[in-house]
Parts: C-alpha cells; structure tokens; sequence
C-alpha cells in the first residue's frame, strides 16, 4: 500500500504527466467495492484522512479511484463522513471527474424502487456541515446555481439509455441532515416543493467538487418511496441496503460503462469556476 501526504509523494504508478486517477467514483451505502485489481493508497489532506483508503485501478484506458464514502465497513454515518478530506484526496490524486452513485428515497410515486433518476438540481437542508474549503484568507464564492456538470449529467443520460435503463433526466434532490429518516410531514412538504428525491450525502459533496473545480455527476438509485409518498410503516435502513442490492450489478455496470463514455477532454464550464478569484488556498 503506498501512502501520499496531501500533495506530497504521488503513488508509484503515477508520474507528473499522468495522474493516478482521472476520474472517481464514490461509492455510497452498499457500493463499498469497485475495482478488481487495485492498488490501495491512503491519502492525508489538510482536513484530515478520507474515509478510506483510494483504490487505483485501471478501466480500459482509464485511470480510475474508487473511495466508499461511509468507508469500506460503513463506520461513517452521513453526517459524519469527512467530505472536505475526500474531495480533497481525490482531487490532489489527479481526479477532474467524479461519478457518485447514492441511495435516495423518492417523492414521486411513478418513480418507484430501482428507478435510476440523474437530478440537475439540489436542495441543502443539512446543518452544521463544513461545506467549503474556503473559510479563512479571503472570500471565494463559487456559482452553483448548476450544481452538476451538464457534460457529466448528459453522458449518464445516454450511457444508461444505451444499456437499457431508461433513466430519470432532471429533477431536485433535497438533502436532508440525517441519519434519521423524514418524517411524513417533512417528507409531504418537500414533495409539495416539487422536488423530487430525498438523500443525505449529496450535500456538501457536490459543492465542495465545484470548489475544486471537479466535474460532479449524480447517480441516484431510487431504493423506496419516502414517508410522506407511501402509506406503510415508513423507511428503514434494511429496506434501502435490500433494495440497492438488488440492483447494485446493473448499477456497477452502468458506472464501468460511464467510466469508458466520459470524454477525455473537460468542455463543460466545471474547469473554469475560479476562474479570475483570488483562492485562499493552493489546489492540490
Ligand atoms: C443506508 S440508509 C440511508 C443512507 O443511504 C444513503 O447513503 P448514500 O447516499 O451514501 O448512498 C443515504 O444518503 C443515507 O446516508
Ligand atoms: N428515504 C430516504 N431518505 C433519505 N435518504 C435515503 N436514502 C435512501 N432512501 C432514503
């Protein structure tokens, strides 16, 4: 296992010219594994350790890390997971694109369980989460009225059009603090918003991304209509982990494919969003 401090020593396999990874996929509840032949690295960042060790490994000609966001043994519940050392760690080993696959409730009854929904909005009801990487030394506001990368968003469309999973294109996820679920009122209310997912890691995820200026690109997999949808007994964790298990190798498939799909160069705005600000601090 080679071990990288910050921005310090790059692992072996990767050099100045060639990162170790360009693109990430975060793995969320039940996504604990990606890759088959991996090296493990793990990465210190100015904001502490990730929450696991980064799996490098190679898809085709990508160069691809894979990081469960809840760590390999889900010790980190939602509100506790260390989103700044993650995206951190990711970026300072290369990554510019992140695919992030997540289990999400849902507030709309057509969209039922094993729906795959890619969302172009987002709604932060999370409190008390550090949410920037740029709280000291100077104020740095980046646009995130466009949360996720559109080029991102619109390869998932296709890629999972193309395996026969017609997806979801659009829609607001609200993020909730957690861990507990909704309850019925909250849940009615946000879906009389009109939103239309509910989850509790998308956020601060995605914002930091921008922060650095990464590509971010939401997978939702709809694991069970939220409380205020259904009249049952209300969501459980085992109903999610059964769910996403059912549909976990579709979903692992869809992420290899999207791996090969994403074009090698970075058109979309996501490169250029400090683009003229004064950063506070050096990117790794
Ligand atoms: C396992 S129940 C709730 C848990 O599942 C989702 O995790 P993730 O987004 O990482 O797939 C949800 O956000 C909660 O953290
Ligand atoms: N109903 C729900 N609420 C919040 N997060 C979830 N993750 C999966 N299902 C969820």
């Amino acid at each position: 296992m080679a071990s990288v401090g910050g921005m310090s020593t790059p692992p072996s396999h990767s050099s100045a010219s060639e990162p170790a990874a360009e693109i990430a996929v975060i793995g969320g509840s039940g996504f604990y594994s990606f890759l088959d032949d991996v090296e493990e690295v793990e990465v210190d960042t100015p904001f502490g350790a990730p929450s696991d060790r980064i799996a490098l490994g190679v898809l085709g000609d990508r160069r691809v890390a894979f990081l469960p966001r809840h760590g390999r043994d889900h010790r980190f519940p939602p509100h506790r997971i260390p989103y700044r050392a993650n995206m951190w760690a990711l970026r300072s080993l290369g990554v510019r694109r992140v695919l992030a696959p997540s289990a999400v409730g849902s507030l709309v009854p057509a969209h039922g369980p094993g729906t795959l929904v890619v969302p172009d909005q987002l709604v932060d009801r999370t409190s008390g989460r550090a949410q920037t990487y740029y709280d000291e030394g100077g104020a740095v506001h980046v646009s995130f009225a466009d949360p996720y990368c559109p080029a991102g968003r619109r390869t998932a469309v296709a890629t999972a059009r193309d395996a026969g999973w017609e997806p979801v294109d659009g829609g607001s996820l609200v993020v909730i603090e957690g861990p507990r679920f909704s309850t019925r009122a909250e849940s009615r209310w946000y879906a009389a918003q009109g939103w239309t997912l509910v989850g509790m890691t998308g956020h601060p995820e995605a914002v930091l991304a921008r922060e650095l200026a990464l590509c971010y690109t939401p997978l939702c997999l709809v694991t069970d209509l939220d409380a205020g949808v259904e009249e049952g007994e209300g969501v459980t964790m085992e109903e999610v982990l059964r769910v996403f298990a059912a549909n976990i190798d579709r979903l692992r498939g869809l992420v290899a494919d999207l791996v090969q799909a994403l074009p090698a160069e970075r058109d979309c705005p996501c490169p250029n969003v400090l683009d003229g600000m004064k950063l506070p601090l050096e990117l790794p």
